[in-house]
């Protein structure tokens, strides 16, 4: 399957200038979700991940899923005031806006294998923002994993020591 052709493209939001990837039209389709899982799971077997981790909100929806699939725990890394335990943050800029997020300092144990999942690679700073939470906390990144990746914005060039994977790539 085509999973290119079951992401819906809206133009000018947020804001003007931004061509919207919307994701909720591929999930809500069960063999799109489901194939999209198992491609990210299938890039993931052999590097003995011990955590699949994901970004709120979207990277829940996949994230957690992919998780499932794999056969190990999720870590959810939350905009701030959310996680109720002691928790460590990081901003960070956004293709729109700046953001800031927070992982629980307890979350990982030392050592353990960490594999992020998102549904959007667009300027990297979200997923680099998690790696650094991860890596304070004593976790190491193994994997990079993304339904789409915005290639014209470059992201990848910042997460060369990382192996980097996503399923549906745009050029504008
Ligand atoms: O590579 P970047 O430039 O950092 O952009 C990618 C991030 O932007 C979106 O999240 P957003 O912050 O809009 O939050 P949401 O998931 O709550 O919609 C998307 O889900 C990625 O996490
Ligand atoms: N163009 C875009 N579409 C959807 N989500 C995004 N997150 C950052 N840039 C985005």
């Amino acid at each position: 399957m085509d999973l290119k052709s079951k992401i819906r493209v809206i133009e000018d939001f947020p804001e003007k200038g931004i061509s919207f990837k919307d994701i909720t039209t591929l999930i809500k389709d069960k063999d799109a979700f489901s194939q999209a899982v198992n491609l990210i799971v299938d890039d993931l077997k052999g590097m003995d991940i011990d955590y699949i981790a994901g970004p709120e909100a979207r990277g829940f929806l996949l994230g957690t899923a992919v998780a499932y699939a794999l056969g190990v725990g999720f870590i959810p890394v939350r905009k701030p005031g959310k996680l109720p335990g002691k928790t460590i943050s990081h901003e960070y800029k956004l293709e729109y806006g700046s953001n800031t997020l927070e992982i629980h300092e307890d979350a990982i144990e030392k050592g353990k294998k960490v594999a992020i999942v998102d549904d959007l690679l667009a300027t990297g700073g979200t997923v680099s923002s998690v790696a650094k939470l991860i890596e304070s906390i004593g976790g190491e990144v193994v994997a990079l994993e993304f339904l789409i990746e915005l290639e014209f914005l470059n992201g990848r060039n910042k997460l060369e020591k990382y192996h980097v994977n996503s399923l549906v790539k745009y050029d504008k």
